[in-house]
């Protein structure tokens, strides 16, 4: 995924540094692990939103932290732990363009397989995995579980 975002981001970056926003709490893992790997003038900052506490099933969105560089004039890359309705980075993209981003990209460290009612577009993926409810390398299953060294499903009946 590193390699395909320093691909079409470096070009755009002799003037201004890219914006990555990264969506906390689940993009913490990935966000550590791609930052070396990405190799023009970047800042980094974050956002905090959840729709999900501790359930398993979506729900209203609730903004925790709002990025505290402006965004303004930006290329932004959004980066989140995982795209499954699509809900969050809808909203998250309609942010920043509302705040006046010159352009939005979207990537994910992993992406569910299955339909979604919203359209969204991301750019970048990691991983896809199948239509389970996944914890580990950041990503949460009722608040726990980021800490596990790779991507699990939850049992099917739990
Ligand atoms: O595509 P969606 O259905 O909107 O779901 C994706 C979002 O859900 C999770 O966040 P959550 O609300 O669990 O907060 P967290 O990042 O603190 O875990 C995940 O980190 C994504 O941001
Ligand atoms: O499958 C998931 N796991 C953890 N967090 C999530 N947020 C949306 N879907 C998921």
């Amino acid at each position: 995924m590193a390699v395909a975002i320093n691909r079409d981001l470096e070009p755009l970056t002799p003037h201004r540094p890219v914006l990555l926003l990264s969506v906390l709490n689940g993009a913490i893992v990935v966000t550590g692990q791609i930052l070396p790997h990405l190799h023009f003038p970047l800042l980094l900052d974050s956002v905090q939103v959840s729709r999900y506490g501790s359930e398993v099933a979506g729900g209203v969105l609730q903004w925790r932290l709002h990025p505290r560089e402006s965004v303004r004039g930006t290329v932004v890359l959004l980066l989140d732990d995982i795209l499954d309705e699509g809900v969050t980075l809808k909203a998250l993209q309609e942010y920043c363009l509302r705040e006046g981003a010159a352009a939005v990209h979207t990537a994910v460290m992993v992406r569910k397989q299955r339909s979604r009612s919203v359209d969204v577009r991301v750019d970048y993926v990691a991983l896809d995995v199948p239509d389970r409810f996944v914890f580990g390398y950041g990503l949460d299953a009722r608040g726990l579980g980021r800490n596990a060294p790779g991507i699990f499903a939850l049992p099917e009946d739990v």
